[in-house]
């Protein structure tokens, strides 16, 4: 785990980049720093690796204080991802990925097999190995920088807007991609984005920053769509807040009606899915109606928008009782 207590960076030229943070980041899960630019969110990552010294306050990971550490035996303990990944241009994929572990004292040949073995993971199969980093995608170079911060299996992962350079495709396959490794290994990860779009998709835990370095409010995804604490946040999540919020809640428990026609065209839904596909569906098809498909891939009932909307209003009236 890693805490802020009252954080503080001051420059000498007056500018307080970071005001008393107090944050928790919880231990296997993401929490991404979101805000405008200049609010502060890369200065509160690179605290934690001392690539910036508070000028006040502590940050401690797992209740040791940073400050109490010799910061390069801090640092492998902690993998960092940039924008463009920085890496190496002279040196090949395998090797950028390799330096870690050989700064660890793992033999040539050991480093090497290690890092084929996390290439492997953020999908880029061993043909890449032996590629110099301009021979590859914009996509592919970041994942080689993924790939360089996991090689040491360090437990925390500092991420600074690592997808911003690419494509918005190549930036949501990325994202999906960093999902499904967060999946199976648990880190620790920080990501700073001023996208609130990525923070709401990646983030277990969500905080946002205001100008100042202040934060504003930390909370789940669909904490900080439903309920943002200020017009300063809600305004920063944006206007379609509303149905972006249905992104986090369950379709299983909508009411259908009975249904005996074929699959639409468009798809159906499947009792997990979110009421945001579900409500999209209903709005897009013909008649109104999404329909719902059984275990057995056929429809087993259909839910018109206006019954979804009923939900809606049913679901918020319990929960301000
Ligand atoms: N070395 C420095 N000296 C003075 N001010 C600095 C220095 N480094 C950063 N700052 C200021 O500190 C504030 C916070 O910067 P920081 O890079 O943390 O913001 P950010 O939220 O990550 O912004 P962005 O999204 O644009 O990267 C900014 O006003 C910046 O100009």
């Amino acid at each position: 785990m890693i805490r802020f207590e009252s954080a503080t960076k001051r420059y000498p030229d007056g500018t307080t980049a970071v005001d008393a943070l107090d944050l928790e980041v919880p231990a296997g899960r993401v929490t991404v720093l979101v805000g405008p630019s200049g609010c502060g969110k890369t200065t509160s990552l690179r605290m934690v690796n001392r690539m910036v010294e508070p000028t006040a306050g502590r940050v401690l990971v797992d209740g040791r204080d940073v400050m109490a550490q010799d910061p390069a035996r801090l640092r492998l303990g902690i993998g960092y991802v940039i924008q463009q990944a920085g890496l190496f241009p002279h040196r090949t994929v395998v090797d950028n990925v390799a330096t870690v572990p050989r700064l660890l004292g793992r033999s040539r040949r050991d480093a090497r097999r290690r890092a084929l073995e996390v290439l492997e993971r953020v999908g880029l199969p061993g043909a890449y190995a032996d590629r110099y980093p301009v021979q590859l995608s914009g996509g592919q170079q970041q994942r080689v920088g993924v790939a360089r911060a996991l090689a040491a299996d360090p437990p925390v992962l500092l991420m600074d807007e690592p997808f911003s350079a690419v494509d918005p495709v190549v930036r949501g396959q990325l994202q999906q991609e960093l999902l499904r490794l967060q999946g199976e290994l648990g880190k620790t990860i920080v990501f700073v984005t001023h996208d609130i779009d990525e923070a709401v998709v990646l983030g277990d835990l969500v905080a946002v920053f205001r100008e100042g370095g202040h934060l504003a409010q930390v909370d789940t995804p669909q904490r900080l769509l439903e309920s943002p604490a200020d017009a300063f946040v809600a305004d920063f999540v944006g206007r379609d807040r509303g149905f972006r919020g249905l992104s986090f809640v369950d379709a299983g428990d909508l009411p259908v009606e009975p249904y005996d026609g074929p699959v639409p065209p468009e798809g159906g839904f499947r009792r997990g899915d979110p009421l945001r596909q579900v409500l999209d569906l209903a709005i897009s098809a013909r008649d109104g109606c999404a329909v719902r498909l059984g275990p057995d891939g056929r429809p087993d009932g259909c839910v018109s928008h206006e019954a979804i909307a009923r939900h809606l209003r049913e679901r918020h009236a319990a929960a301000r009782a």
